[in-house]
């Protein structure tokens, strides 16, 4: 029996949080869980679910609006306000299945306050002090703004306050051309709002294969956003008729000025370490978040920590990975603890088509495996379910060793969140793609385009085989 009033106090009630504490909860430890704001965090509150709902919301109007294609008539009308009660009642749904009682249900404490180190062992929170043998520090990220002259004398927004809004404004700049920014750049665009996103890179989405982001890049210009590449954004000021003005400047020293309503700041995150009292007791930190271990263990023994306060991969889906392997290593007394892989790790951006990648890009691919990779290529415009749904934009490239086990896939196209999955399966199976050529998918799918580019697969490799076997034949002759 422990001395401690919890086997496992969780700091931060978002996705790694929560994961974290159902766990320990689940192997019968009594928990706790201390958020100082709303249980679900950001995912809930002012990320995941409220952009993917924005999302569809501007996807709904989007092929309403370009129906004509399948002979279908309409005229649309953009209710802004009703698209964000729309948000809000998803964010809501979603909250239903993670709200204080859900915890209590659970047999969970919940303590709706902020958590403060005291010692390795015991938590300041509010007016009380509670102990515990582990402890789980899952308090997350927030908008990194960058301290460019001006910025803090206007209103600029971040993606915790966007999803406040009770309208949408006529024009909006979208400083950071990553994740954040174009998803939100591409469904504001579709609600009719002025777009313009400023991104000090070459392109935007500068983590994903270039090839891919140049479709969509052209497909995001040709629906009317204004894009802004290369330049960094330098000054923030607002002008005499209220719009708000960035300056930017290219590497050549190039300025150019762009103006809107509202200015939406994107451009990466920073770590919640400030308010626990880290230094303190002694727990390492670094510009990215806490320093752990590959057991997601920190430099104190008896804290482990997980999600967004860690990185550098900042997904809902790695704070559950990360959730789940931080808590058996903390609460299971086992001399083996679990080590985090991420070698398997995807992720979709979910631009409309969405665009999805796993694991190497090509030129990462390359420089780690030289020049012996073979590349497959597929245009969804070959796919007969693109044909009937007149969905051909996209591409797909798929990244192999010499056996054709998969280094890296990358598709851009209708669905790709989904279709990447299979490739996902394999990769963790260390199986080659010539396997997917075996497997009958069903007709007209999308997957259909995993299946085909296993068969090139196949097939290139039995031309390879072939042409050495004509070789040996005419030696021998
Ligand atoms: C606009 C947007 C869209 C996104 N879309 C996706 C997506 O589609 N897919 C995806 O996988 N990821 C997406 N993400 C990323 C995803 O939201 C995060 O990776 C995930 O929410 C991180 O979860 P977390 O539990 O680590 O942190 P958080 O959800 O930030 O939770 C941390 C919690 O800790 C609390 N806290 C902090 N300090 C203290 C303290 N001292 N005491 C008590 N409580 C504290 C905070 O209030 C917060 O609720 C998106 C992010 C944004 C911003
Ligand atoms: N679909 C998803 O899974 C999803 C969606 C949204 C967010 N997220 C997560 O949230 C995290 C944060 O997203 P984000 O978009 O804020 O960060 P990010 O790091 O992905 O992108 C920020 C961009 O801002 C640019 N930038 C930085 N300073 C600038 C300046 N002064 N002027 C112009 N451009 C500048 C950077 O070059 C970069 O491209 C991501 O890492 C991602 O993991 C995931």
């Amino acid at each position: 029996m422990s001395n401690y009033e919890y086997d496992l106090i969780v700091i931060g009630g978002g996705a790694a949080g929560i994961t974290s504490a159902f766990t320990a909860q689940g192997l019968g430890k009594k928990v706790a869980i201390v958020e100082e704001n709303k249980l679900g965090g950001e995912c809930t509150w002012s990320g995941c679910v409220p952009s993917k709902a924005l999302i569809k919301a501007s996807k709904v109007a989007h092929e309403s609006q370009t129906a004509d294609k399948y002979g279908i008539k309409t005229t649309v009308e953009i209710d802004d306000e009703e698209v964000l009660d729309y948000v809000n009642s998803v964010i809501q749904k979603v909250y239903q299945k993670e709200n204080p009682e859900v915890f209590a249900e659970a047999g969970i404490t919940v303590f709706k306050e902020r958590a403060e180190f005291v010692d390795g062992q015991t938590l300041n929170v509010g007016t009380e002090e509670i102990t515990a043998d582990k402890i789980m520090i899952a308090t997350g990220s927030k908008p990194f703004v960058p301290p460019i002259p001006g910025l803090d004398e206007v209103d600029y927004l971040t993606n915790e306050s966007f999803f406040e809004l009770s309208e949408l404004p006529a024009s909006m700049i979208v400083l950071g051309g990553g994740a954040i920014g174009v998803e939100l750049a591409q469904a504001l665009n579709r609600l009719g709002v002025e777009v313009t996103i400023v991104e000090m890179q070459d392109n935007i989405l500068p983590r994903e294969e270039p090839e891919l982001v140049n479709i969509l890049r052209d497909k995001l210009v040709a629906e009317g956003v204004n894009l802004l590449t290369g330049y960094k954004a330098e000054q923030v000021a607002q002008n005499d008729e209220q719009l708000i003005e960035v300056t930017a400047v290219d590497k050549a020293e190039n300025e150019r000025t762009v103006s809107a309503e509202k200015l939406l700041v994107a451009v990466g995150r920073k770590p919640n370490t400030e308010t626990l009292n880290l230094d303190e007791i002694g727990v390492e930190t670094k510009r990215q978040g806490i320093v752990v271990d590959q057991t997601l263990k920190t430099s104190v023994p008896n804290i482990y920590a997980c999600g967004d306060i860690v990185g550098p991969y900042r997904f809902s889906h790695v704070s559950n990975y990360e959730g789940v392997t931080a808590t058996l290593n903390a609460v299971l007394p086992l001399p083996i603890k679990r080590k985090v892989d991420y070698s398997n790790l995807l992720w979709v951006t979910y631009t409309d088509p969405e665009l999805a990648h796993l694991g190497l890009t090509e030129a990462q691919a390359r420089e780690e495996y030289g020049e012996q990779i073979k590349i497959y290529e597929y245009d969804y415009a070959e796919l007969d379910r693109a044909e009937t749904d007149s969905n051909g934009e996209g591409k797909a490239e798929f990244i192999c060793d010499k056996k054709n086990k998969i280094i890296g896939v990358h598709i851009l196209g209708a669905r790709a969140g989904e279709l990447i999955h299979e490739s996902q399966v394999l990769k963790n199976l260390n199986q080659p793609l010539t396997k997917l050529n075996a497997m009958i998918h069903a007709y007209p799918t999308y997957s259909e385009l995993n299946k085909q580019v296993g068969k090139e697969a196949q097939i290139k490799g039995l031309k390879e085989k072939f042409s050495w076997v004509d070789k040996l034949m005419w030696w021998r002759d």
